[in-house]
């Protein structure tokens, strides 16, 4: 059995991202949200384009509103109105002042803005009753914010509306993302029926393959969902091979423990796949495959459905971001918690509790779900979104410790 995260290390070693230039297609602007940004993107723009104002105001000379006050205000004559979209014409001379609105292009000539709280306007005349605090005053100066040509948007990053408003500003209408990882999902097991199917004694639904298929989709890989195989050589062997030659993950759940029906690694064997995990020592999922083919990665998951999912949280999710290009961000968040309960372990195994965590007071708190912590119990699980984290070793936390937590944000 593996220490979790000598397991981790070692699958994250063999995960490869996507880099060719087939892994790349070009989505449109509207449609890039929460893809991977495949290529760097640099604009020819400057950022902001030009001189503009920062609020509505006048642009002056700042050598003619320097020494006003209220007492000695500087009176100027308006040469122009520039609202926003308008090119100026005139340039402000001595004593001259333009009208500016926020966003609007500087007129030549002027240097600072005069915010028009501190102007008192008459007709044609501004009379500035406070001298702006320094030359350049509320000016958003052109590039200042990005230089054409520098790098703007870096790969391996998720699009989220930051990126994307940054894309839009650049005209970038074609985004390049890595496509999307596909993730083969079969279920193996005599005693699996589908949702609709009635269901006869000794038989259960097949709910891993939805609970897979969620958590793929919600990582922003698409889910092909393989179908329930029996507990048959021939036939697993088929479904694995197939699944490993049109996915470029496949996660199997059940059939990887030690009874004489658990034919999961024998088959991978027979089909040449290089195994490098058997076992992890952590509760749930101990018995969790982990095996390489030539091109895809193979998790043969525990059949309990809290075992398959807190297995595909702790160690799928993070190959599978790995996997599809981000640069940073694919291991698993881990938090510190106030505990709210009692937790229990017998210390053999690093344990995952699951339950709420909550925010209080800038604090966060870890709350046991209630019932049975058996991995065949998804009851419980329901409407949790965080797992507790006990080490090997240790056998309790009590009321008011604080602990590591595995944070699901599942939003
Ligand atoms: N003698 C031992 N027995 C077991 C050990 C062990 O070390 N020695 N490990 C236990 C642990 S831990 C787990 S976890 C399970 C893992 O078993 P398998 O991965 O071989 O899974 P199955 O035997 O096929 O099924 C286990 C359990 O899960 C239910 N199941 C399976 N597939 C699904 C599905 N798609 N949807 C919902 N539920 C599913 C299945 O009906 C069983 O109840 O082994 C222990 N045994
Ligand atoms: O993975 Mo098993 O009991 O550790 O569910
Ligand atoms: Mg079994």
């Amino acid at each position: 059995m593996l220490p979790a995260q000598e397991a981790e290390a070692l699958i994250l070693e063999a995960v490869h991202p996507l880099t060719a230039e087939s892994d790349i297609e070009q989505v449109e602007l509207a449609s890039c949200r929460d893809r991977v940004l495949a290529t760097p993107v640099t604009s020819s723009l400057d950022f902001p384009h030009w001189d503009n104002s920062a609020m509505d105001g006048y642009a002056v000379r700042f050598e003619d509103v320097k020494g006003c006050s209220a007492e000695q205000p500087a009176s100027l004559n308006i040469v122009e109105e520039i609202p926003a979209g308008y090119q100026p014409r005139k340039r402000v001379q001595a004593g001259q002042a333009a009208r500016i609105l926020t966003g609007s292009l500087m007129p030549a000539g002027a240097d600072t803005i005069v915010i028009q709280e501190h102007t008192q306007r008459h007709e044609e005349t501004v009379l500035v009753l406070e001298p702006p605090s320094e030359p350049k005053a509320f000016v958003r100066h052109r590039g200042a914010f990005y230089k054409a040509g520098n790098p703007l948007l870096a790969p391996g990053i998720r699009l989220k509306a930051p990126e994307i408003a940054v894309l839009a500003a650049a005209q970038c209408t074609k985004v390049p993302v890595f496509r999307r990882l596909r993730v083969a999902i079969l279920s193996t097991g005599d005693e699996l029926v589908s949702p609709e199917q009635p269901l006869q004694p000794g038989q259960i639904v097949d709910s891993n393959q939805y609970a897979l298929a969620a958590l793929v989709a919600q990582i922003g890989a698409d889910p092909l969902l393989m179908g329930t195989v029996r507990d048959n050589p021939d036939d697993l062997k088929r479904a694995i091979s197939t699944a490993t030659q049109s996915a470029d993950v496949v996660l199997s759940s059940g059939g990887v423990s030690v009874g004489e029906y658990d034919y999961v690694d024998r088959i991978l064997a027979t089909l040449g796949a290089n195994i490098h995990i058997r076992s992890v020592a952590i509760k749930p999922g101990k018995p969790l495959t982990f095996a390489t083919f030539p091109h895809a990665l193979y998790f043969g998951l525990p059949g309990n459905p809290v075992s398959a999912m807190v297995t595909f949280w702790r160690f799928v999710q993070p190959a599978i971001l790995k996997k599809s290009g981000l640069a940073t961000g694919w291991q698993p968040t881990f938090i510190r918690a106030i505990a709210l309960h009692d937790l229990r372990s017998n210390g053999q195994r690093e344990t995952y509790v699951w339950g709420t965590i909550t925010l209080s007071d800038g604090m966060y708190h870890f709350a046991r779900a209630g019932g049975d912590h058996s991995s065949g119990n998804l009851i419980n699980l329901a409407g949790t979104n965080a797992l507790g984290v006990m080490a090997i070793g240790q056998t309790q936390v009590r009321a008011g410790d604080s602990l590591q937590v595995l944070d699901l944000h599942r939003g």
